[in-house]
């Protein structure tokens, strides 16, 4: 049996959502392991920094991971906490994720104090959104709408759409409810309107794989629901070579043991949509995965990401 952990030191980014998730990971552990003492490392990472450009157009979703894995090389963490969402689908061998955590609503929500919903919108009015995922979706359906980068973390969106750069913007209804804005949500578009990216709302702990005693530290936080649906989101990214150069969506839900997948990619500009969905045993999450995968590839996902340079 492995001896219980005297202390426990979480790498995280230091913007307000980043934190509150690793606070949430400590207060969980200090309630596991009363005797254990748990601090956070705060860190920058480059995904932080570079803010003046699209996150497709500077190296995606490594950037935000890199600087916590060396914290775990160098022994200076334990473990890092991750939104899955900005998780890269492959990791270095060195690391694993040792567990994910239960979900907050995975969908997109609708924020803006001018209009309640997207269809109350007027051709010509202004969405921000920092993922081509969100753009290509709201091109498709809302063709009359002007869509309009947006970067910056959550507090920064906020106030570029408060100082009235955006008549709306279109965030993840999970971080705005971690932080305690979810009155700021308008509405919340369902999957059918924005399908939302693989492991959005979900929060994962990642540790060296050599150190299988952090991973079973940290087995109490994981729920398996949730690491299934999870599972198979990322093996639908991971097999069409996703990460946010790609406008891809993934998702599956739970009804008893059945896990529902549905997925898409789609051109930047809406003006096709490659879609695929499926129904399966949660024990075949990766299986599934990469069946809905290979259906996206023959609804055109193919052509889709070859026009993308992938
Ligand atoms: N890419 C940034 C990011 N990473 C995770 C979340 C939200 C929380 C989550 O999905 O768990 C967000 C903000 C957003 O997309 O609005």
């Amino acid at each position: 049996m492995t001896a219980l952990p005297n202390r426990i030191v979480i790498a995280t980014r230091e913007s307000r959502l980043a934190l509150w998730q690793a606070e949430h990971v400590r207060d969980l552990l200090r309630q596991q392991y009363p005797s254990c003492s748990v601090e956070l490392l705060g860190m920058t990472t480059r995904g932080d920094q570079i803010l003046d450009r699209p996150l497709a157009k500077v190296g995606g979703k490594g950037l935000f991971v890199k600087e916590l894995e060396t914290a775990l090389l160098d022994g200076s963490a334990d473990i890092a906490v991750h939104s899955m969402k900005d998780v890269p689908m492959t990791l270095a061998e060195e690391f694993a994720l040792v567990a994910i955590g239960p979900r907050e609503t995975p969908l997109d929500a609708f924020v803006s104090s001018r209009y309640a919903a997207l269809d109350d919108m007027p051709p010509g009015a202004v969405v921000g959104t920092s993922s081509l995922r969100r753009e290509s979706q709201l091109h498709a359906l809302y063709p009359h709408l002007a869509v309009t980068s947006l970067r910056g973390n959550l507090d920064t969106r906020l106030r570029k759409l408060d100082a009235g750069d955006y008549d709306a913007i279109i965030l993840a209804a999970a971080g705005l409810t971690r932080l305690g804005l979810a009155d700021r949500i308008r509405s919340v578009l369902p999957a059918e309107i924005s399908l939302p990216a693989a492991g959005q709302g979900a929060i994962g702990i990642e540790a060296l794989a050599a150190r299988p005693e952090v991973a079973q530290w940290m087995a109490p936080l994981n729920d398996a629901e949730t690491a299934a649906c999870v599972r198979a989101e990322r093996a639908v990214s991971r097999a069409l070579a996703g990460s946010c150069e790609v406008p891809l969506g993934a998702y599956a839900t739970l009804r008893n043991d059945s896990l529902w997948l549905r997925g898409l990619v789609a051109r930047p500009d809406g003006s096709r949509i490659a879609r695929a969905e499926l129904e399966g045993r949660a024990a075949d999450a990766e299986q599934l995965g990469l069946t809905v995968a290979e259906r996206l590839r023959v609804d055109g996902a193919d052509e889709i990401l070859a026009e993308l340079g992938q």
